[in-house]
């Protein structure tokens, strides 16, 4: 038994079980024939119609392939963030196919816990955009968030494009166009940065066979548009950052977000990055020292090492019990920071110390039987992607867990424990159990080690409230595309409903006029009898 950690990105779909650091499969997402149109579930805002089936038979393979004899206790699958209501039921509805118990949770918020942070900006450069999240207490800040498609992988490889095409290269399909690109941005994008060493002129060997070599120029033009947004009016990757944390909080909780700055997804592996972020946030930043900038090396899994990390979170199975697990508490996020197999290469906050002292001793005095105890089989080496012959084998397989869907699922989980209230006993604001990282820990260097930390105030349903001032502030969203795309959907809703709610008064007039005319009718008959 185990649960399944299902990142479903628009262009990489990665899968680990409860407890792993590093995914075991990770395969291209379906992206159709022209690569650089988004058709999954996870990129909604571009207003596409998602090619379900084409993403849930790549779910379904890399699935198989990761674990193809261990049965499903519960599947943690990741969503965009600010996805669609809509959205978030069809991911419900797929992995409850899987297993019995699921969570549908947003990747920048995994992201973040998986690198043993509960209250930071997460910063994912993904394929289709790149995100600032401000994350407090492991809950997403959305009326905060911002993001922008000009800085996402897809709007670099077309900047490569142009580079390539400057310098004579021709494509003879699409396909191979974005394959070049793809591979000449993997290879060579870089952004300027005094901290690193000089670059040198690099030759890239195309899969069509044809070569290219490109200067420092070239390597910068590419990778610099995550700076100058590809444009004169556009924003940077920096400026995402801090319209992001601005619009969050301010004063000390938005130091502390500033503090906890954590970049993520295949695009923050552009050479220099972090260090680039770092140094143009301490340009921006009214207190530079607050500032810092966490990146692991292996940053471009983080959330689902991060949903990975919350589902082995000690006292999680009580979430999965409660409120249909729709959020993260802080209590669970505390732990599932703590939990994270990331934090000592991102060192942990205090309240995740304290967590991670609590949990380590609850862990010691649970009973061997508990689903607690549940020690997952040890990850492979190394993760590499499915090459698509060996895709194809595991898609054969595909058709047993597909099978499976169909009967209700044979392994009942063990009976849980009643629910508590309050999992984890963090104490607010206390510094936590003192706990040896075994690293020399950069809080010691921390400019706000002195202060209380400030919790935000516990409102009954944030995510409401905060959903309802994104819906007033949406204009000034950084990524216009994406607000509009989401408005378009919630347009589109109130007119089924109020078509829907049209239709019952006709009805009614329609019953009516039939009984007015079965009564005239009557009547008529009636009087013809009595003459
Ligand atoms: N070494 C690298 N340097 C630059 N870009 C890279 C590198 N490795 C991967 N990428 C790019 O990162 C992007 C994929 O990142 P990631 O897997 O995080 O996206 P995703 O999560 O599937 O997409 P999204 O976040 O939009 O749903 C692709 O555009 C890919 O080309």
């Amino acid at each position: 038994m185990a649960i399944y950690c299902l990142d479903a990105g628009a262009a990489t779909t990665r899968v680990c079980l409860a407890g792993e650091d590093a995914p075991r499969v990770r395969v291209p997402s379906a992206r159709g024939d022209n690569e650089q149109t988004p058709q999954t579930p996870s990129s909604p805002s571009r207003g596409l119609a998602p090619d379900w089936a084409a993403a849930e038979e790549v779910w379904l393979a890399a699935l198989a392939a990761a674990a193809p004899t261990v049965d499903a206790q519960a599947v943690v699958i990741t969503k965009p963030l600010l996805a669609p209501e809509r959205t978030t039921r069809r991911l419900r509805k797929f992995a409850l196919k899987i297993a019995p118990r699921v969570w549908v949770c947003e990747a920048p918020t995994l992201a973040l816990l998986g690198a043993g942070l509960e209250t930071g900006v997460a910063v994912d450069v993904g394929a289709t955009a790149a995100r600032a999240v401000p994350v407090v207490d492991g809950r997403a800040v959305p009326h905060a968030a911002r993001a922008a498609a000009r800085l996402g992988g897809d709007a670099l490889d077309a900047r490569v494009g142009q580079v390539l095409t400057a310098k004579g290269l021709r494509f003879s399909s699409k396909k191979s166009f974005f394959a070049a690109a793809r591979k000449v941005k993997e290879t060579a994008a870089a952004v300027q940065s005094e901290r690193r060493p000089q670059l040198s002129l690099l030759t890239v060997e195309l899969e069509d066979g044809q070569s290219v070599s490109l200067t420092t120029e070239d390597r910068l033009r590419i990778g610099e548009q995550l700076f100058d947004g590809g444009g004169i009016d556009a924003v940077g990757l920096h400026e995402l950052v801090l319209a992001a944390a601005v619009a969050a909080a301010d004063g000390a909780k938005r130091a502390k977000l500033l503090n906890g700055v954590f970049v993520c997804g295949g695009g923050s592996l552009v050479d220099g990055l972090p260090e680039r972020l770092g140094d143009e946030l301490r340009k921006l930043a009214a207190d530079p020292d607050a500032v810092q900038i966490r990146a692991g090396p292996r940053r471009q899994d983080a959330a689902v090492v991060g949903a990975a990390a919350l589902a082995a979170a000690p006292d999680v199975e009580v979430a999965w019990a409660t409120a249909d697990a729709k959020n993260i508490s802080p209590a669970v996020a505390a732990a599932a920071a703590a939990a994270s197999p990331a934090r000592s290469v991102v060192e942990a906050t205090p309240r995740a110390r304290a967590a991670l002292a609590h949990a380590s001793a609850s862990r010691d005095a649970a009973p061997e039987s508990s689903p607690r105890s549940f020690t997952p089989p040890p990850p492979p080496r190394e993760s590499p992607m499915l090459s698509p012959a060996s895709l194809d084998i595991v898609r054969q397989g595909v058709s047993k867990i597909a099978a499976a869907t169909v009967s209700p699922p044979r392994h009942a989980l063990p009976p849980l424990p009643p629910p508590r209230t309050s999992p984890v006993q963090v104490p607010d604001g206390s510094e936590g159990a003192p706990f040896d990282l075994g690293v020399e820990s950069p809080q010691a260097h921390d400019p706000l080690r002195t202060e209380k930390p400030a919790l935000p105030p516990r409102e009954r349903d944030v995510d409401e409230a905060a959903r309802r001032a994104f819906e007033q502030s949406a204009a000034e969203a950084a990524d216009a595309a994406i607000v509009a795309g989401l408005r378009r959907e919630g347009q589109l809703r109130e007119q089924v409903e109020a078509l829907e709610k049209r239709r019952s008064p006709v009805l009614f007039y329609l019953l009516f006029a039939a009984a007015c005319w079965f009564v005239y009718v009557r009547d008529r008959e009636g009087v013809r009898w009595t003459h």
